[in-house]
């Protein structure tokens, strides 16, 4: 499937002469066009997108949408939907989509074996979810099982754990879902000193059942449940959610306690697997399935909508066109929403890990810039933080500003003020101030000809910084499911457009392979292959061990 390299399209060196041209061109010019904001904005399933705040038009679009075609992204498309093996270098194909898609679909893409398993996973994940809110799951003293605590990293944790603080008014009150993802002993004694081990259940996700820091944290609350509940059987206080049943079994989970995932669900995007099972406890199973729902009818908008009305693909080509031709390496992503406090985090996993990569798909250097760095915070925190390199450094930043129009409490005029805070600061790093602007201004605040010609400079805010807005009313679970699928596709595409495996990770499983081999020494082993820095770090580590 693989035709071409990203640079053999003509399009490609149009886009690159268009940059020069467009690096000095003045976003805020764009709107001398009075439907500037009605050709430059979309909605789709709920969320809308404004993009009219880009450092593009028509021209450089149509040119990205021609690339598009030369890289024959529809097929790419279909192929991911139909279950092509396009995760090459681990030969699986990608389909968490398939797991939101109706049954009569899954049965044609993955037949009628797979389909049935899917349909039975999700049966299992149901009824755990009723029998905990009826307070029917019973720990092993006989008492209702009051606490879950949800034990997993990376994409075993991070899309439960953002839809879930998105997700707060759907939260069922019998059961408390609590997270812990970090190795660090300490994040361990914070959370277990909150639970009582009798009415805690563990729920151990890891596809692999291999990850250190799972297995190290799932052992941990395993001697913490067997010292308090001594001479009882605590096998029922673990549930596990693995590819590898064997492993799980082997850890203490009893089979039937076992969620299945398959190798065609990559680890980043396996919240709609049983992964959000402690969502769907959190939420309820039928919210859950909101969520699925919601991302079913974004999958269905970027099937189907013509690459120019293409929510997915409209994003994608715009950040393109910011890293690989404007040169902006980078992306901020500031939602002002509280809820969606960590989907910056979120965002780093699925966008970095799928695309942060510089070889295609024939093995040879991409020489374009690839992914971002995706950082961000919730608004208006970044504003009094990070935004300020953002407005006068040499850096350009191109931002996605994702705000909620209405307020998730009663505190309506706060929401007012978030806000307005929000479009100011899209407007201002579009717009800037110059010199003579920022004169004007400080001869207006009285100050002296010395003062003003001394401190202008210093106000000088260059703007043209690009930037996108993602409108929505409050998140529901569709429309959550809807935005992160959304962002999924954005990623897809931009792996399509440069020619790259966005679903490996090779660069994360050498630190893991370091990782195992460092805790060696630290064992005792040598291993004269580390440098003399590690070497000596080690040391210093085991002169002080306790
Ligand atoms: O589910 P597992 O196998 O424990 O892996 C956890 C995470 O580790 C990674 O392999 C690397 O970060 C992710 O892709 C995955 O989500």
């Amino acid at each position: 499937m693989h035709s071409q390299t990203t640079t053999q399209s003509e399009h490609v060196n149009t886009l690159h002469d268009k940059a020069n041209q467009y690096l000095t061109h003045s976003i805020s010019d764009y709107f001398n066009n009075s439907l500037r904001f009605e050709q430059f904005s979309l909605n789709a399933c709920n969320i809308f997108l404004d993009y009219s705040k880009q450092n593009l038009d028509e021209n450089v679009m149509q040119s990205l949408l021609g690339w598009a075609d030369d890289m024959q992204l529809n097929t790419a498309i279909k192929g991911m939907f139909g279950g092509e093996r396009i995760n090459h270098t681990e030969d699986r194909a990608v389909l968490h989509s398939i797991l939101r898609a109706p049954a009569d679909k899954q049965k044609s893409v993955l037949g009628e074996q797979v389909a049935n398993e899917i349909a039975g996973a999700n049966q299992q994940m149901k009824e755990l979810c009723q029998k905990l809110h009826k307070g029917e799951y019973l720990g092993c003293t006989g008492n209702a099982i009051t606490d879950v605590v949800a034990i997993g990293i990376g994409g075993s944790y991070y899309g439960a754990k953002v839809a879930q603080e998105s997700l707060k008014a759907f939260h069922q009150q019998s059961v408390k879902v609590h997270y812990l993802a970090n190795i660090d002993g300490s994040a361990v004694a914070e959370k277990l000193a909150l639970l009582n081990p009798e009415t805690t259940l563990v729920i151990i996700i890891s596809k692999t059942f291999s990850t250190q820091e799972t297995l190290l944290n799932a052992k941990s609350a395993r001697s913490w449940l067997a010292s308090y509940l001594t001479n009882y059987d605590i096998s029922d206080h673990f549930v596990a959610v693995s590819s590898n049943i064997t492993k799980a079994i082997e850890f203490g989970v009893k089979e039937t306690n076992i969620l299945p995932m398959w190798d065609w669900v990559g680890g980043r995007f396996s919240v709609w697997s049983a992964v959000g099972l402690p969502l769907a406890i959190a939420i309820g199973y039928k919210n859950f399935e909101q969520m699925r729902a919601g991302a079913f009818q974004m999958d269905e908008h970027f099937q189907n909508a013509p690459f120019a009305e293409n929510m997915p693909v409209l994003m994608a080509l715009i950040g393109i066109w910011n890293s690989s031709f404007l040169g902006y390496n980078s992306l901020a992503v500031l939602p002002y929403d509280h809820s969606l406090r960590a989907f910056p985090g979120y965002l780093q996993q699925v966008d970095m890990e799928s695309n942060g990569k510089r070889i295609n798909h024939f093995g040879d250097e991409i020489k374009l810039t690839t992914a971002p760095i995706v950082f961000g915070q919730e608004g208006t925190n970044g504003q009094h933080a990070f935004m300020q390199l953002m407005h006068q450094s040499n850096e350009i930043v191109p931002a996605d500003f994702i705000v909620s129009l209405t307020s998730n409490s009663d505190y309506h005029h706060h929401h007012t003020m978030l806000v307005a805070n929000c479009f100011a600061q899209s407007e201002a790093l579009m717009v800037g101030k110059t010199l003579k602007q920022a004169k004007a201004n400080l001869t207006e605040q009285g100050l002296s000809a010395n003062d003003v010609e001394r401190l202008a400079p210093h106000k000088v805010m260059p703007g043209n910084s690009p930037s996108n807005t993602i409108v929505f009313d409050h998140f529901t679970p569709k429309r959550l499911g809807a935005f992160l699928a959304l962002y999924e596709h954005k990623i897809f595409v931009q792996g399509v457009m440069w020619g790259l495996n966005s679903f490996d990770q090779w660069g994360v499983e050498l630190g893991k392979e370091l990782g195992t081999s460092i805790l060696a020494v630290m064992g005792g082993e040598s291993n004269d292959t580390l440098s003399s820095s590690t070497q000596n770090l080690i040391s210093k580590y085991l002169d002080k061990r306790q």
